[in-house]
């Protein structure tokens, strides 16, 4: 039985909707009801349901054999886990963005985000030296209140920058949802897996 961590929140129902033209049957309860753990013993698997930052942690300790995660999550979190398919549902990107015409305070520039790694390493990759504020969401709010210069986060429709009068600045990273895999599982289940990758990666929507 392969175990595998889904992320609740938005890719959830991409997720299951991809799974689901992949011919894996998964009863309605999956979608309607509160339970975190959820056996499909017809196809011999298990989904646990987990914040979308800690499937990772799941999928690194080897309590669930795969994960689907973001690749911001995964950009950010820089754990032992490899990736296997890129699902490409939940396309967005991460993009650093500000008040339009606003420059960097000189002294002591901020930016606020919830990818702290992402951020420090782009910043320093541009030769740029940044405090970095940790936020948790609505990071939008950080440049409007004065408490960012910058702010490095999700952009997908451009809504939130816009209704909140902030503009893009700079692209970093495509993002799409990933699945991703224990090393030690991928040894030890290595067909059951190869199995469903192709599963999943002939349903794969086309770019
Ligand atoms: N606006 C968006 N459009 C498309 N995909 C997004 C968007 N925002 C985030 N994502 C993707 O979906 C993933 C999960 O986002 P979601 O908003 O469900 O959870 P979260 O708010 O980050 O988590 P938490 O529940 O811990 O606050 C992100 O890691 C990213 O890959
Ligand atoms: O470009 P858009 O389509 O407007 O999407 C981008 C927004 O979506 C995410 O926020 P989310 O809805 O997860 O809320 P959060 O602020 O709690 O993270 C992200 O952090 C942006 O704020």
């Amino acid at each position: 039985m392969l175990t595998i961590a889904m992320p609740k929140g938005r890719i959830f129902e991409e997720a299951v909707e991809l799974l689901r033209q992949a011919d894996y049957q998964l009863p309605p309860e999956f979608t309607e009801s509160r339970k975190l753990v959820i056996e499909v013993a017809e196809e011999q698997m298990r989904f646990i349901l987990a914040k979308p930052m800690d499937v990772v942690t799941y999928v690194e300790h080897g309590v669930a054999d795969l994960g689907i995660a973001g690749k911001d999550v995964l950009m950010e979190e820089e754990r032992d886990v490899y990736e296997l398919l890129d699902l490409q549902i939940s396309r967005c990107h991460l993009a650093v963005a500000g008040l339009p015409g606003a420059k960097m305070n000189e002294i002591a520039p901020r930016v606020a985000t919830k990818y702290p790694n992402v951020a420090s390493t782009y910043f320093r990759e541009q030769g740029e030296q940044v405090e970095i504020i940790r936020l948790n969401g609505s990071i939008e709010l950080a440049p409007l209140i004065g408490l960012a210069d910058r702010i490095v986060d999700i952009v997908s429709t451009g809504r939130t920058l816009k209704e909140n009068g902030l503009v893009e600045l700079e692209r970093i990273a495509e993002v799409t949802s990933r699945l991703i895999v224990n090393p030690a599982s991928y040894r030890l289940n290595g067909g059951a897996i190869e199995r469903l990758v192709d599963r999943l990666a002939a349903v794969i929507p086309e770019r």
